[in-house]
């Protein structure tokens, strides 16, 4: 079935790209250009007509990409149209009155890896170069896309069908023990090398998920200390209401940010305190619940009410001083790092420099005196911890899932050859191996694993 779909994004737009994949894209094209195919691959313009009822749709340039040397590997035909609603639509229906059916999200390329042009790794990574807001995002899936990713499983295949093979030759060899057990013997280190590796490229830290989503910092802290004070300055907007009253913000409240290029996914949250009302409490339930999953929490007090506490230093009780309100400042996120941010600096009295550690940063949400410096930390904190230059191997749970899979058969397969386990059962540990990695590159079948992926594109992708 021959398919089409608006490329370039919906609504009105200078120029708008329709995109044509399938058996019937030369006919098609031939004629609404009214018998003029242009040359492939060569620019055109042409006034478009609707193929049976010869009206004069619009002028346009198009372009003829017969296959297989193209995206998808079928024929296609793109048509770059005046971006209005009404020309769109009019070329469309004029597909449509053809018998060519609206593309399905994702599903260019589908084909594309349906005819070998990409393995699923690329076609995430093409999902991904889509979906990137921020530059580091950007080189992250570009790397992908272009297959970054995929030589490292492929090269990792290799030495488990290695390993394999040299299975399989000592089940061939079993009646002669020398050759078989020698023949085994091969397998174990091709094994025990790739299980390291596989072990080496799971602790990454999370790396290439944490920015392919963004890195997620939760502003946690007692309430009207002026969490969303920040997170508006922050975004540069008003997203969520201040108001002088304890327990104005109960949901939480996520904004985007582009910092250098790291992508960040900033969370205000509900003032922490004994709440009365049921709902407030759900606020606050919330609220720890993002502080604990939190990549970053931004610990915040006020810097300028009076009352005495303490900030307990890393690893002892007690600490420095401090005067503000501290809720915030003893909240501890499961794997990532805590910023002490002392607020209302612009308030009298102002704190002292120092006073509330040498690690705070201290900031006027409302002058907006010290937000560089926050920025700063944050983006020190990225490069420091995701931002080792390398494109990752791992980005998605999905990728997670399957090496470690892999893993596991592997360890299966060591521990088995140690315990003198059958090499009819070793082969099968190794088989299973053979089946995560198979699965993360889709050279085995993957249907349930296709829909979700291509399903995740935009129309017209
Ligand atoms: N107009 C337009 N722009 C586009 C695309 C497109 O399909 N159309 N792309 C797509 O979405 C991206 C470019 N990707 C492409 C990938 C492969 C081929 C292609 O022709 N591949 C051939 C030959 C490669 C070559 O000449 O070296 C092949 O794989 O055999 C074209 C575009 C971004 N820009």
């Amino acid at each position: 079935m021959t398919i089409y779909a608006l490329s370039s994004g919906p609504g009105r737009a200078g120029i708008a790209v329709i995109r044509i994949s399938g058996r019937a894209s030369r006919k098609t094209l031939y004629a609404l250009c009214n018998g003029r195919l242009p040359a492939p691959r060569v620019s055109s313009f042409r006034r478009l007509r609707h193929p049976t009822s010869r009206e004069m749709l619009d002028e346009a340039m198009v372009l003829w990409l017969p296959g297989p040397a193209n995206f998808t590997g079928e024929d296609m035909a793109e048509l770059y149209v005046h971006g209005g609603r009404a020309v769109v639509t009019a070329v469309m229906n004029a597909l449509a009155d053809v018998g060519l059916r609206l593309a399905e999200p994702g599903e260019f390329t589908r084909r594309a890896f349906g005819n070998g042009k990409l393995d699923l790794t690329e076609a995430e990574g093409l999902a991904d170069l889509i979906n990137a807001d921020t530059e580091i995002q950007r080189r992250q899936a570009l790397a992908q896309h272009s297959g970054a990713m995929r030589a490292r499983y492929e090269k990792w295949w290799r030495t488990l069908l290695k390993a394999m093979a040299y299975v399989e030759a000592s089940l061939d060899f079993s009646d002669e023990a020398d050759i078989a057990d020698g023949a085994f013997k091969e397998a174990v280190p091709e094994a025990r090398s790739l299980a390291a590796e596989l072990e080496r490229a799971l602790a990454d830290g999370r790396r290439g998920e944490i920015l392919r989503e963004g890195i997620s910092v939760a502003i946690v802290g007692e309430p009207n200390v002026g969490k969303s004070s920040l997170l508006n300055a922050l975004a540069g907007r008003e997203a969520a209401i201040v108001y002088d009253e304890p327990g104005t913000t109960r949901d939480v409240i996520e904004v985007s940010l582009d910092l250098d290029g790291y992508p960040f996914v900033l969370r205000d949250t509900a003032g922490i305190r004994e709440a009365a009302s049921p709902v407030e409490q759900e606020g606050v339930r919330r609220a720890l619940a993002a502080a604990e999953a939190a990549d970053v929490v931004l610990a915040m007090v006020d810097g300028s009410c009076g009352d005495v506490g303490a900030v307990p230093a890393e690893g002892e009780a007690g600490g420095a001083p401090l005067r503000g309100s501290i809720a915030g400042a003893a909240i501890t996120p499961s794997s990532g790092v805590k910023l002490l941010v002392v607020n209302k600096v612009d308030l009298a009295p102002p704190p002292a420099p120092g006073s509330f550690g040498p690690e705070a940063i201290y900031i006027s949400a409302k002058t907006c005196l010290g937000l560089d410096a926050l920025k700063a930390a944050l983006v020190r904190f990225a490069s420091e911890s995701y931002g080792s230059g390398e494109a990752p191997t791992i980005t998605r749970v999905r990728h997670r899932q399957e090496i470690g899979r892999a893993r596991a058969a592997l360890v299966a397969f060591l521990d088995g050859a140690e315990a003198g386990e059958a090499p009819e059962l070793a082969a099968e540990h190794l088989r299973e191996a053979a089946d995560a990695l198979g699965r993360l590159t889709g050279r085995l079948d993957v249907e349930d694993v296709l829909g979700q992926i291509f399903g995740e594109f935009c129309v017209g992708k």
